[in-house]
C-alpha cells in the first residue's frame, strides 16, 4: 500500500509510527506538500492519501472518504493565512502558495462570494517581502505569521460568515483500490484513528514545544455531520464560481463490518 502523507506538523497526530500503533499492513509513505500528494493521488501513484478536501470534490466519483478523520478548524486555524501590507478589502493582487488546493479555493470564495470582489490571483514564487499580499499554508504559514502588518485567518473568516467549521483535508482512497483491498484499507483507517486518540491523550510524550502543542490542540481532527454540511456549502460556492463542474457528493469507506468490533 502506498500512502501519501502531507509533510506538515499538523499531520503528527496521525503518525502511527510515532504513537506506536501497528496497522499490520505492508506500506510505504510518500511525503509531500498537499498539492504534490493531490497529484500523486490522482495519477494513482499513491493508493491512499491525505488530500485537499477540494481535490476530493473535483474527483468525488473516483474516491472514498475515511470516516471520522479530517483536518479542520472551528475558528482560527493559524496556518492558513493571508498576510498583507493593507487591509483585506483593499487587496487587489494576491500571490497564492502552490502547496495548496483547498485554501486557494477558499481565498476565492472569501473574496468573490463574501466580499464581492475579484482580485488578481498570481502564483507565489520567491520572496514574500516584495509581495503586498500572500496566501500561505502549513509550516510556512506558521513560520512567517508575523511577516506583514495584517494577518487574516481564513478559517476564522469562514466561521464568522457561515457558523461552521472548515474542513481542509480528508483521508481518501481510490474506489477501485478499496474494492480490492478492503481489509488493509480499514486497518489503516483504524490505525490513523487510534493514533490520533493516543497522540492527544499523551501529547507531552511526543512534543515539548508549547506553541506546537497549542497549535495542534486548537485544530480539529473529526468529521461529523456539521463538517459535511460545511463541505457541502463550500462545494456549492465552488460550483457557483465555476471552479467545480458539479456539486460533490460525499461517499465513505464502509468500516463497520470489516473489523467486527467497531
Ligand atoms: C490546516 C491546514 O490545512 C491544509 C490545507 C490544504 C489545502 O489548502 O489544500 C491541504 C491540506 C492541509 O494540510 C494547513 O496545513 O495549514
Amino acid at each position: 500500500m502506498k500512502i501519501g502523507w502531507i509533510d506538515y506538523l499538523n499531520t503528527m497526530p496521525f503518525d502511527f509510527e510515532l504513537t506506536g500503533v501497528k496497522p499490520d499492513i505492508n506500506y510505504t509513505l510518500i511525503r509531500g506538500v498537499p498539492s504534490q500528494i493531490n497529484s500523486l493521488f490522482s495519477q494513482k501513484k499513491v493508493d491512499i492519501g491525505f488530500i485537499s478536501s477540494a481535490h476530493y470534490m473535483e474527483n468525488f466519483n473516483q474516491y472514498l472518504i475515511f470516516p471520522e478523520l479530517s483536518i479542520s478548524s472551528y475558528n482560527k486555524v493559524k496556518s492558513v493565512i493571508i498576510l498583507s501590507d493593507s487591509p483585506l478589502k483593499e487587496i487587489d493582487t494576491i500571490y497564492l502558495t502552490g502547496e495548496s488546493k483547498t485554501s486557494r479555493y477558499l481565498t476565492k470564495v472569501i473574496f468573490e462570494k463574501f466580499f464581492g470582489k475579484v482580485p488578481d490571483y498570481r502564483e507565489l514564487n520567491g520572496n514574500l517581502e516584495e509581495k503586498k499580499a500572500v496566501l500561505l499554508i502549513g509550516d510556512s504559514a506558521i513560520k512567517y505569521a508575523d511577516a506583514k502588518k495584517y494577518r487574516y485567518d481564513l478559517s476564522q473568516i469562514w466561521a464568522e460568515k457561515t457558523g461552521l467549521p472548515f474542513v481542509f483535508a480528508l483521508w481518501c482512497v481510490h474506489r477501485n483500490y478499496y474494492e480490492r483491498h478492503i481489509s488493509e484499507t480499514v486497518k489503516l483507517w483504524k490505525a490513523l484513528k487510534d493514533s490520533k486518540e493516543i497522540f492527544f491523550k499523551e501529547i507531552d510524550r511526543f512534543l515539548t514545544d508549547s506553541r506546537k502543542i497549542e497549535y495542534l490542540k486548537n485544530l480539529d481532527y473529526c468529521l461529523t455531520q456539521e463538517h459535511i454540511e460545511s463541505l457541502k456549502l463550500f462545494g456549492s460556492y465552488l460550483k457557483e464560481l465555476g471552479i467545480l463542474k458539479e456539486e460533490p457528493q460525499f461517499h465513505f469507506v464502509e468500516v463497520k463490518d470489516e473489523l467486527g468490533q467497531i
